[in-house]
């Protein structure tokens, strides 16, 4: 079957996504945005947990290191090869952002986070960064290479999840979540299309393009549409409450295949997530539809994750009863479905085929864009 991703804008032949638009990402929101938007990012002076020196070496690799092959995935400034490494053999991912279109699409800020919050996290359900480098025209960022493939897929070819299923994904995606909000970093794009699986069926989120320290509140405008919460639409200050919407978004279209505010146009994406009326299958667990809703809530006083018990409110949700938490972050519960991983290490037959282009890659000469990214 094939399967269209965020990235590839394919058509998928399912059924029920016959009339299913790829999700634009952030990048397609900031400019389709109301006249007069201001996109800026407002910090209190608060004390910030992260280390304000990179501690991942820059200029560790460079290309030379690598054997480039083929594209695992492709992206608004560049696409994700997989490599070989030339000294030890194994296989890593490359991500490759062009400077060019990055300083167009005016995510320098972006890309320099997504590099800052990347090197600090280390946890089993995010993705591990080992180091950048850049040449005149491409930023390249090393990470592990997850042989899975993308929850996305899975669920499309699969069309929905089981409940168990759902709540198994669900539960490591909040574990990852709990982690990441500890250090103040709300991720702001948790999708299907961002979680990938390991060859043992666990997750790994990729993609922190939107990573960002906040302190107390953010305003900008960004996500993927479907997944973006109310706050965010009506322009309001917004803080890690926003990943706890999308968590909701994400169980839904885990139990039933489709997002709950899926229309054919981003704009009327946006007024049915104002409005905020969900149709539940009636296939869906009680449970999960009170999970849900108290999760896809406008009211942020009543949102599960936002009140005073934080993400204890979720992970102790009955829908979460049978969760044994500190096993599933030690990786100590059966998973769900073993990827098919039948070719070895380095195996990508889970990945979308997509056409290559000639590389302009570790290309030497004069930089106009050196000063944006000084830290890769
Ligand atoms: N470490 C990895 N191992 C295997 N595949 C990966 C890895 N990182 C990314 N990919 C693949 O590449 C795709 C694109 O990666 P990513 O989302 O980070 O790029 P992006 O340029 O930020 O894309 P977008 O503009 O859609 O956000 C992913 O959806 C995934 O299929």
């Amino acid at each position: 079957m094939s399967i269209m991703s965020t990235t590839t804008l394919s058509i998928t032949n399912s059924k029920i996504y016959s009339n299913y638009i790829p999700k634009f990402q952030v990048t397609y929101l900031l400019f389709h945005c109301p006249k007069n938007y201001q996109y800026y990012n407002y910090k209190h002076h608060g004390i910030s947990l992260l280390p304000q020196k990179s501690t991942i070496s820059k200029g560790k690799y460079n290309l030379t290191d690598f054997q480039i092959m083929r594209t695992l995935g492709t992206g608004s400034f560049g696409r994700v090869h997989l490599v070989r490494s030339i000294h030890n053999g194994r296989y890593y991912a490359i991500k490759v952002l062009k400077k060019e279109k990055i300083i167009k699409m005016k995510q320098v800020e972006h890309t320099n986070d997504e590099r800052r919050m990347l090197k600090l996290v280390e946890h089993p359900f995010l993705i591990r960064m080992w180091g950048t480098f850049q040449d005149s025209k491409n930023l390249f960022m090393v990470m592990d290479f997850i042989e899975g493939g993308e929850l996305f897929s899975l669920l499309r070819r699969s069309q929905r999840f089981p409940n168990p299923v759902a709540k198994f994904y669900a539960a490591e995606v909040i574990l990852a979540l709990e982690y990441l909000h500890s250090f103040n970093i709300i991720y702001r794009d948790l999708k299907p299309e961002n979680i990938l699986l390991d060859r043992n069926g666990h997750i790994k989120i990729t993609d922190f393009g939107f990573a960002k320290e906040v302190i107390s509140y953010t305003w900008t405008l960004c996500g993927t549409p479907d997944y973006i919460a109310p706050e965010i639409i009506s322009a309001k200050p917004y803080g890690k409450s926003v990943d706890w919407w999308s968590l909701g978004i994400l169980i839904f279209e885990m139990l039933s295949g489709y997002t709950p505010f899926y229309s054919k146009t981003p704009i009327k994406t946006y007024e049915k997530i104002l409005n905020c009326k969900i149709n539940f299958p009636s296939y869906f667990h009680i449970n999960s539809i009170d999970l849900i809703k108290r999760l896809v809530t406008k009211d942020l006083t009543r949102r599960l994750g936002n009140l005073s018990n934080g993400v204890y409110d979720i992970k102790n949700h009955e829908w979460f009863e049978e969760v044994i938490w500190e096993k599933l972050l030690n990786k100590d519960i059966e998973t769900p479905y073993e990827p098919p991983i039948s070719g070895g290490i380095g195996d990508s037959s889970l990945f979308d085929f997509y056409p290559e282009e000639k590389f302009d890659y570790g290309i030497k000469g004069e930089d106009p864009y050196q000063q944006y990214f000084t830290e890769f």
